[in-house]
């Protein structure tokens, strides 16, 4: 199996009391909330454990309700390459809610490869990318579809292991369809989004490989925010467009065939798995068992 999800018989610690959930430090901020590091201490004597609280900005119903489903996703996901999910925090009396998750010391991979870049080598590389692509695997085997897989959503759990760490815009794909179309997106990663989600808010397993793709950049660019996606598609766009929306734009550039560039020390084989991702027709994208299979290959490549 891709996930060895076995049950531990834990107690089912799905409930945090607010009182014992001391605030130490933010992890991460988003459109919708952030994520803080905190403490659960019970016993209020520094014992308790470290955990990373994950907060709605606006107690909008709407949002709630969104909320509630991103904990009931997370839920049931039980993966070694998908953040883990402990429980959540009711305050003001129900109002408003927490989502609490494990907390992984070495933050995202965003912040982890630029301070690493000397010594990270393309093995390394790929075995997260190969993790990704388990944890994505594993998701889509549930009929989920993730929406903001980018490397500021990929944690670094270890020097070995990465994990997907955030299902704020996960959906599930309804069972007579293979795609998911959004109604109201609201500020969206456009920079990651695959042309038919940019067009037609048409979401699927292969719009995710879309972004995959983009991710792999991330990597292979060492999140060097000199060369991010956004900066390198603004640059070709022309950052002084005026009217037509960006996505407008973006929606051509990507229809003229425009991809963003090789990385500057990218090994030469990982470019075309990213062009693979990035073929326009969603039909010719590969799946993650097929991606996988390639990058499994390729570290033994570089092993020998
Ligand atoms: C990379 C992680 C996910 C992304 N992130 C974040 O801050 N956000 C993800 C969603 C957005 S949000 O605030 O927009 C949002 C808020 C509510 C609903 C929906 C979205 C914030 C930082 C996290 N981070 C550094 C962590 N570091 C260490 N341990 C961790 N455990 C779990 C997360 C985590």
């Amino acid at each position: 199996p891709v996930c060895r999800s076995y049950s531990h018989p834990q107690h089912d610690q799905t409930l945090f009391e607010e009182r014992y959930l001391r605030y130490i430090s933010p992890l991460g901020k988003g459109n919708f909330g952030s994520v803080e590091l905190c403490r659960y201490d019970p016993l209020g004597d520094n014992t308790g454990e470290l955990v990373a609280v994950k907060k709605l900005q606006s107690n909008k119903q709407s949002n709630l309700e969104d909320f509630q489903k991103e904990v009931n996703t997370l839920h049931v996901l039980h993966c070694d390459y998908i953040v883990k999910y402990k429980g959540v925090c009711y305050s003001m009396g129900r109002l408003s809610m927490s989502l609490v998750m494990e907390y992984l010391p070495y933050g995202s991979l965003i912040g982890y490869l630029e301070k690493n870049k000397d010594n990270i080598n393309t093995r390394r590389m790929l075995l997260f990318a190969s993790q990704i692509c388990k944890g994505m695997e594993y998701l889509q085997s549930l009929r989920y579809v993730h929406r903001d897989l980018a490397a500021r959503n990929i944690l670094v759990a270890s020097e070995t292991l990465v994990k997907i760490a955030d299902f704020g815009l996960t959906k599930v794909i309804p069972h007579n369809k293979d795609y998911y179309r959004v109604t109201q997106p609201g500020e969206s990663p456009i920079f990651w989004y695959a042309p038919e989600s940019i067009t037609e808010s048409r979401f699927s397993q292969k719009s995710d490989v879309w972004s995959f793709g983009v991710v792999l950049h991330e990597i292979f660019s060492y999140c060097d925010i000199k060369y991010n996606p956004k900066r390198l598609y603004m640059q070709e766009i022309g950052h002084n467009v005026l009217g037509t929306s960006i996505s407008v734009h973006l929606a051509n550039l990507l229809k003229g065939n425009w991809r963003l560039p090789q990385p500057s020390n990218c090994p030469p084989k990982v470019y075309p798995l990213m062009r693979q991702c990035w073929a326009h027709d969603f039909d010719e994208r590969p799946y993650f068992s097929d991606l996988g299979n390639q990058i499994e290959t390729m570290i033994q490549d570089e092993r020998e």
